[in-house]
């Protein structure tokens, strides 16, 4: 934990890409097990923010503690291993592998902790049964529809019981129908294993699933939960 009993603090985030400067001044905190949305229009920085907490991209300044320890202080190993065994993504097209079945998918990530072969298959299919896509498990990720590949996705997100989940606009290509289920059964599945999920999205039924909404606007971002806080 850090100081203020927050898995993941951010505090005065700025980053630049040449000209641009997608941070200038983010601030925000993250409790174990709970779903916090990152609102805010097109361009304002909000994939920024999540690849910045994530401890992909490294902020031009401020600093991001993840359960008490420094990202910045982390080498580059210590983060991979840290984001492979504490870490779930979900991105907006999925981002399978291609060649790999919908379970092979799924298992990915155990198998990239060291998890044999039949252990981890055994335990992706469970997600997948969950997700309700177990029947296309032996199907690559070309054969099956949008949102089955998100529910699978998400059930690579889940497999490993990450304490986090990163989901980048992770309904932004499905129908609102199957945005609605995929957005019920990744909120669902994280409460019940205590994941903290970082949403982005600028629509507010996705959001309408989090506990809460951090609003980032050109690059600024405002943590509600610290202002009723401070109040
Ligand atoms: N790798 C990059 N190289 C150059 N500019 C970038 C890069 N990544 C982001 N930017 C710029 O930084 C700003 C913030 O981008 P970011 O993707 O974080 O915003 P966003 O709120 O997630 O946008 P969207 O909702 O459209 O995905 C934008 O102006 C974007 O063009």
């Amino acid at each position: 934990m850090t100081p203020d009993g927050s898995l993941i603090s951010a505090a005065g985030l700025r980053k630049a890409y040449g000209p641009t400067t997608a941070l200038d001044g983010a601030d925000l905190s993250i409790h174990a097990g709970e779903v916090v949305a990152v609102m805010g229009p097109s361009g304002s920085g909000k994939s920024t923010l999540l690849h910045c907490l994530a401890g992909i991209v490294r902020p031009d300044a401020g600093t991001v503690h993840y359960d008490g320890r420094d990202l910045a202080a982390m080498s580059d190993a210590e983060r991979s291993a840290l984001r492979r065994r504490d870490f779930g993504f979900v991105f907006q097209f999925g981002q399978l592998v291609p060649e790999l079945t919908c379970l092979e998918n799924a298992a990915l990530p155990l198998r990239l902790t060291g998890h044999k072969r039949k252990d981890a298959e055994a335990r992706a299919l469970r997600w997948l049964e969950r997700l309700e896509v177990a029947d296309v498990r032996h199907h690559r990720p070309g054969q099956v529809s949008g949102g089955q590949g998100q529910r699978v996705a998400v059930a690579r997100a889940l497999v490993g019981e990450p304490r986090v989940v990163f989901a980048d606009e992770p309904t932004g290509a499905l129908d609102s129908l199957n945005g609605e289920r995929v957005m019920q059964l990744l909120t669902d599945s994280a409460r019940e294993t205590r994941a903290a999920v970082v949403l982005v999205t600028h629509e507010a039924r996705v959001a309408a699933y989090s506990d809460r909404e951090v609003v980032v606007r050109d690059g600024i971002a405002r943590d509600m939960a610290g202002m009723y806080d401070a109040a």
